[in-house]
């Protein structure tokens, strides 16, 4: 049986609505649940294979999403958060009880310092974007995953009209990259 790369996408992707002004997270406790309020769409919506982002049981991968930091506040719960991993670049804050991660955070200089990273999946509203692509692909061996497997991996991103790549799309790496190449104090050519 071909592996779930997530549940937003084994059974074809839904378009989101580019429209759509936000909503509300939830986490998977059953009472008292974290809730966390998002007043824009997600950005950047991808699956990710990397060891860190939250996957829900059985995928091995993760979709996450980008919002302004001062787009998002803890609505309910808060007590209920701890940070995952200080050491991280990305501090995920975590429901201490069922585990589910409800916004990550860049606290240091990095190119995507003021963006919080967001999973759609603990939303119960429809229209956030859907994934653009999957990054961090060949990450899941690392995590376990049998290398004779990816063929499968990549071909059914593909046959769900995803780009695979393993770090991020190149319009994420350019940033990255510009971010570092201004840091230290690069002057670009002109073509
Ligand atoms: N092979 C490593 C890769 C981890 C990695 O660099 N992940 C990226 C993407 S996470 C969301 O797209 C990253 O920026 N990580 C910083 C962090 O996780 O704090 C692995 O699998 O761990
Ligand atoms: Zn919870
Ligand atoms: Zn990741």
């Amino acid at each position: 049986m071909a592996p779930s790369l997530h549940p937003l996408i084994d059974n074809g992707i839904a378009k989101g609505d580019p429209a759509f002004p936000g909503g509300t997270l939830h986490c998977r406790c059953s009472s008292n649940q974290v809730v966390v309020t998002l007043k824009s769409n997600v950005a950047h919506n991808h699956a990710c294979g990397c060891s860190k982002c939250w996957k829900p049981d059985g995928a091995l991968f993760s979709v996450v999403g980008v919002v302004p930091r001062d787009q998002l506040q803890v609505s309910a719960n808060e007590s209920k958060l701890h940070v995952v991993d200080r050491s991280a670049v990305i501090l995920r804050h975590a429901c201490k009880e069922c585990g589910a991660h409800l916004f990550g955070r860049i606290e240091r200089e990095h190119a995507f310092h003021g963006l919080d990273f967001v999973h759609v999946e603990l939303s119960d509203q429809k229209g956030w974007q859907e994934p653009q692509f999957a990054g961090f692909v060949s990450s899941i061996i690392e995590q376990g995953f049998n290398p004779s497997g990816m063929d499968e991996v990549r071909a059914k991103f593909k046959s769900a009209g995803l780009e695979t790549y393993d770090a991020l799309s190149p319009p994420l790496m350019d940033l990255i990259a510009t971010f570092t190449a201004k840091k230290s104090g690069v002057k670009f050519a002109n073509l």
